[in-house]
């Protein structure tokens, strides 16, 4: 199972930014070349990305660390030069922002098949993860999650969808809520996973905190993140905590037990338990197995 509970941007045009990231550990990198890169930059943030994979990438793989990188929509004077460089630097994974119909991701995915091909590297192995960063991009959301093999992702883009609703975010984050529903259950019908957005008020752990929990809540895998703090409080909200692994525990030896005794639903603590509630259990186990946590010692 790969860990997605933070993927923290990094802006492609800052060395001293780029060079540290790692060393905070989040479960991805996703630099920027998109809106946190001025358009007299684009080229340099490029160059700059491409050499800092080629040097950095077997140190990330060791680390388990997903290399992301965010281009520029294809309808932009950007796009295609961002794919030349990305998917021949070896990224894992191209973010596309701003993503409205399938047929973004169709171009996108044509482009980078091409390239494959052109630098011998074998057909498939770049992967791609869509933003939703519209009302339209949310209402097809589903197609857009089933348009492709490749896709491992559905983010939203909150800033961006906020704005093209002609409002703004609040803290009880009403205005998200649509949006977020949309992407949480595209994903999951396609099997991807579900990243919700950035929270820009950096120094509000707070704030992070319950918007962090109600987005796991609602079925999301993690988020996409500004800044290197916020990934340890992201981290304490999807991974599971010493409670819930226990409970697991018991859910899965109870569930031996019953299945030597041939029942399918039986008790545990007075609760019941049957076939989804092992399904969860198990999902608890693979996430805090995932994190590194020794499960053995914590029945
Ligand atoms: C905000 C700020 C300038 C503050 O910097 P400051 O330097 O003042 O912060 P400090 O507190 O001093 O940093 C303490 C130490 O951490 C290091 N450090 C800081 N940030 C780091 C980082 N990101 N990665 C690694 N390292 C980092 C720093 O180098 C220093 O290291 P050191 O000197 O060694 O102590 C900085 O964080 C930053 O640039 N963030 C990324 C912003 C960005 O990418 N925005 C675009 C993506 S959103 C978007 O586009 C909207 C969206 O599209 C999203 C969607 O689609 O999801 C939508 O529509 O919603
Ligand atoms: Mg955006």
């Amino acid at each position: 199972m790969k860990l997605r509970r933070s993927m923290l941007f990094v802006p492609g045009n800052n060395p001293g930014i780029m060079k540290d990231a790692h060393i905070y550990r989040p479960d991805s990198i996703m630099f920027d070349l998109e809106d946190a890169i001025a358009i007299t930059e684009k080229d340099s943030a490029r160059f700059m990305i491409f050499n800092f994979i080629q040097k950095f990438k077997d140190l990330y793989k060791k680390l388990g660390i997903e290399t992301v990188v965010r281009i520029n929509a294809l309808d932009t004077e950007f796009g295609v030069e961002d794919l030349e460089f990305m998917v021949r630097s070896g990224i894992e994974v191209i973010r596309i922002p701003k993503t409205e119909k399938p047929e973004d991701v169709h171009e996108v995915e044509a482009h980078i098949e091409r390239i494959e091909k052109e630098a011998g590297i074998e057909v498939g192995t770049t992967k791609i993860m869509v933003a939703i960063e519209s009302p339209l991009g949310a209402l097809n959301a589903l197609a857009i999650a089933k348009s492709s093999p490749r896709l491992i992702g559905m983010a939203i883009g909150g800033e961006d969808y906020v704005t093209n609703l002609k409002t703004t975010r609040s803290p009880e984050g009403v205005e998200m809520l649509m949006g977020r529903s949309m992407i949480v259950m595209a994903a999951r019908s396609a099997g991807i996973a579900a990243l919700d957005s950035v929270y820009s008020d950096i120094n509000n752990d707070e704030g992070f905190i319950r918007e962090a929990s109600t987005t796991k809540q609602m079925g999301f895998d993690g988020k996409s993140l500004i800044h290197p703090r916020q990934i340890e409080l992201v981290h304490s909200v999807y991974t599971p905590d010493e409670k819930n692994i226990k409970k697991s525990l018991k859910i899965v030896k109870a569930t031996e037990e019953a299945l030597a005794a041939g029942k399918g639903v039986f008790t545990v603590d007075g609760k019941m338990v049957d076939r989804p509630i092992i399904d969860r259990a198990y999902h608890v186990l693979a996430l805090a197995k995932a994190a590194g946590i020794k499960l053995e010692g914590n029945e």
